[in-house]
C-alpha cells in the first residue's frame, strides 16, 4: 500500500479529535492527500456502538467495536491507503485495550478479537496528567459512561501506559508524546514533520521497490 497508515489514541479529553483535525488540516496544506476517520465509524454498527454504551456493555460492546474496525478497515481505511492517502484515526486498537478493560473485558479476550486488525505505520498515543484531561473533560461536558471523573481518567491513563508496552510487544511502532498543557497547535506541529517524514520515506521505498 502506497499511504500511511497513522492512528491516534490516548485518555478522553487529552485532545484526540482536536489534533486530527489540525493535522490533517497542516498536511493537506502541505500538499499531502490526507483521510481523516475515527473509531467508531460512521457507519451502521460504529453509530451503534458510539450512542448506546448504555445497551451495549462488557463483551458485548468488545466485539461491537472489533466488528465495526475490521468493517472500517475493508470499506474505508485499506481503500485510502491503496489510492495513497495519509489516513489519520482517530482512535484505533488502543483504545479497545483500555476501554475494554474498564468495562471488565478480560484482556486477553480484547487481544485476540482485534489480533487481524492491520498494524498502523504510526500509532500514537497522546499523554497528559490526569487533572489536566479531567478538567477538559469536565468543562466540555460528558459524551458516556466512560468519562466519569478524575478517578476514571487516573485508571484510563495507567491501562494505556500497559496498552503502550503490549501494543508495542505486537511490533506495533507506538509514539507516545507527553502533551502536558501545550496548546493543540503545538502538539500538531511536532507530529506533523514526523508524519510527513515517515510519508516520503515510505513513497520513496515503494519507487524503487
Ligand atoms: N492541547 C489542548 N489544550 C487545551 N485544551 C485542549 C487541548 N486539546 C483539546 N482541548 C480541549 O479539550 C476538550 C477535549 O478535546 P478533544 O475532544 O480533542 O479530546 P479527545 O481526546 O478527542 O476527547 P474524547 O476522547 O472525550 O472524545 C475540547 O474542549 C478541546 O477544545
Ligand atoms: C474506538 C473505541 C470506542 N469505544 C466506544 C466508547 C465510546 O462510547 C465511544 C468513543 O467516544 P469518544 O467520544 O471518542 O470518547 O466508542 C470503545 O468502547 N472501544 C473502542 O476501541
Amino acid at each position: 500500500m502506497s499511504g500511511l497508515f497513522v492512528t491516534i489514541d490516548g485518555p478522553a479529553g487529552v485532545g484526540k479529535t482536536t489534533t486530527v483535525r489540525l493535522l490533517a488540516q497542516c498536511l493537506a496544506d502541505r500538499g499531502y492527500r490526507v483521510y481523516a476517520t475515527a473509531e467508531p465509524s460512521g457507519g451502521l454498527l460504529g453509530e451503534t456502538a458510539r450512542h448506546h454504551t448504555e445497551t451495549y456493555r462488557g463483551h458485548s460492546l468488545a466485539c461491537l467495536v472489533a466488528a465495526d474496525r475490521y468493517h472500517h478497515l475493508a470499506t474505508e481505511i485499506r481503500p485510502h491507503l491503496h489510492a495513497g492517502h495519509i489516513v489519520i484515526c482517530d482512535r484505533y486498537v488502543a483504545s479497545s485495550y483500555v476501554l475494554q478493560r474498564m468495562d471488565g473485558v478480560p484482556r486477553t479476550f480484547v487481544e485476540a478479537i482485534n489480533s487481524a486488525a492491520d498494524r498502523p505505520d504510526l500509532a500514537i498515543v497522546l499523554r497528559a496528567p490526569s487533572a489536566i484531561v479531567a478538567a477538559r473533560v469536565a468543562a466540555r461536558g460528558a459524551h458516556n459512561r466512560f468519562h466519569a471523573g478524575q478517578t476514571t481518567s487516573e485508571h484510563e491513563i495507567a491501562l494505556y501506559e500497559e496498552a503502550v508496552q503490549r501494543l508495542a510487544a505486537r511490533r506495533y511502532p507506538i509514539l507516545a508524546i507527553d502533551t502536558g498543557d501545550a496548546p493543540p497547535g503545538d502538539i500538531a506541529d511536532h507530529l506533523v514533520t514526523r508524519i510527513a517524514d515517515l510519508k516520503d520515506h515510505t513513497s520513496r521505498n515503494v519507487a524503487t521497490a
